[in-house]
């Protein structure tokens, strides 16, 4: 059985947890609490010497990085083709969007989050807004690209339908949330998208973003 090595506060992982839950892929969680260092015993670095999550292991097989790990079962498992078609121009797409994802999406939202909520939480010290407000110009540029480069008019980022490329993104941008900022608030082009992003993924959506929704809660209750 495929054995998965998550943290749900962690944003790829999410997106891993979604797309087996989504696909009925079975599966086993084996929880990495980042909070207390889990991914730094020796166990886990064996594993993953970068000690970060998401892991898979299955049949011999350790894969690391969310990206090449949801390629690698979109192949290994029958999942319908839209997630990562097999059509030469649209995978092309796909891959465009995962490549510039990490150091964009990924990059400026977790910024965000981590100035916001981490870095206080971690060190007891006010918010540096300077900081903060950096991150948001940042973020704010690549949402500009997200809308203008690759939604356009279209439903999803790289089509008609919903990729691979809109998991990941989806999971990035709900991560402010947990420091109760939706990066999305003045945005309604991309609000309607990630609401159909949303729609598309079901249940599994809001299942797998409780522990965020949860730390929003907390974080609005000390305001
Ligand atoms: N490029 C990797 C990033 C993985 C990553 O940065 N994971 C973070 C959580 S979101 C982590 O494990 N951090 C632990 C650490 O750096 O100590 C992927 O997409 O899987």
């Amino acid at each position: 059985m495929l054995k998965v090595f998550v943290d749900l506060l962690s944003q790829p992982c999410r997106a891993l947890i979604i797309f087996l839950t989504a696909n009925k892929i079975p599966h086993t969680v084996h929880t990495v609490a980042l909070r207390k260092g889990q991914n730094r015993t020796p166990e886990f670095t064996k594993l993953n010497p970068m000690q970060k999550v998401p892991v898979i292991e299955e049949d011999g097989l350790v894969l690391t990085e969310s990206d090449a790990i949801l390629k690698y079962l979109t192949a290994a498992y029958s999942v319908p083709d839209h997630w990562y078609p097999r059509q030469l121009l649209k995978r092309a797409r796909v891959d465009e969007y995962t490549a510039w994802h990490h150091t964009n999406t990924r990059l400026h939202a977790s910024k965000v989050f981590i100035t916001e909520v981490l870095i206080p939480r971690m060190t007891g010290q006010p918010v540096d807004d300077v900081k903060l407000q950096c991150a948001l110009r940042e973020l704010d540029e690549t949402l500009d690209k997200l809308e203008t480069k690759f939604l356009k008019e279209k439903d999803f980022l790289c089509g008609d339908d919903i990729t691979l490329a809109d998991l990941l993104a989806v999971c990035e941008l709900m991560q402010p949330l947990g420091g109760g900022r939706d990066v999305l608030m003045n945005r309604p082009r991309l609000q309607e998208w990630k609401s159909r992003v949303q729609t598309a993924l079901g249940d599994s959506f809001d299942h797998a973003h409780k522990i965020l929704y949860r730390l929003k809660d907390k974080h609005i209750s000390k305001l």
